[in-house]
């Protein structure tokens, strides 16, 4: 893993951006993106860039089952207002939290998946060490899924609704799995409450308990840390 520490979100959306457009520059056709409070200083800076994909592909991880795209809590609604509309993709897939047959949704995902490699991944991080919405104890071998939030995401992502009983208690997400096809991996994380999540990914034993310590077996990550995500590594 390659690990940048910052001073702050803002300098972190810049290193950020800079992993998009190096990715872009070197022939990256397909994008996996994420929602959530991390990545929006990259899409921010990508937004106020001359970076152009309307000729490239996008794939969201995750998607809150039961909401719809114009619901403005869905991660549909997000893409939309943090990235899509100022800087269109030629194709952007997510999966649909309204499907009828949520495993025929999950199917159709995995094949939008396993049609369309990614070439660079852009991950959050979860405070209990989720990556995608693949909570602790998920299997690693599992495809696109329905999730059973755990009241850790409950209560992290409570934050942007206005009750938490509002918060839905499902989503779909791409499997572990996926995301470790991806070429390349960015995953950010700011904040002291990501300090044990982002401890335990770098330096603790790998185990589905913590998700993202998967990705102590990918040979191309990088990691963009504030100092206060950073403050319990014990190798700075
Ligand atoms: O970036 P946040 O808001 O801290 O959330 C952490 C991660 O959990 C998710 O909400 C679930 O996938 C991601 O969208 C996000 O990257």
């Amino acid at each position: 893993m390659q690990i940048i520490i910052v001073k702050d979100e803002v300098e972190g959306g810049q290193k950020g951006y800079q992993v998009f457009a190096d990715a872009k520059k070197n022939g990256a056709h397909v994008f996996g993106l994420a929602t959530g409070s991390t990545p929006i200083t990259t899409y921010k800076d990508i937004i106020a860039s001359d970076l152009d994909f309307s000729d490239s592909i996008s794939i969201n991880l995750d998607e809150y089952i039961g909401l719809s795209a114009d619901n403005d809590q869905s991660y549909n609604y997000f893409m939309h207002k943090n990235l899509f509309n100022q800087k269109p993709f030629k194709t952007s897939y997510l999966p649909n939290g309204l499907a009828k047959d949520i495993d025929a949704e999950a199917k159709r995902y995995d094949k939008v998946i396993a049609d369309n490699p990614i070439d660079l991944q852009i991950l959050g991080l979860g405070r209990n060490g989720h990556i995608g919405f693949n909570e602790p104890g998920t299997s690693r071998e599992i495809g696109t899924h329905r999730v059973s939030l755990t009241q850790s995401t409950i209560d992290a992502n409570a934050r942007f609704f206005e009750h938490e009983e509002d918060v839905p208690k499902e989503a779909l997400s791409m499997g572990l799995s996926s995301i470790m096809k991806s070429k390349h991996i960015l995953l950010e994380a700011y904040g002291a409450e990501k300090a044990d999540a982002v401890k335990g990914m770098i330096e603790g034993p790998d185990t589905p308990d913590l998700p993202a310590s998967i990705l102590q077996n990918h040979d191309n990550v990088t990691v963009i840390l504030d100092e206060a995500a950073a403050s319990k590594l014990t190798n700075k």
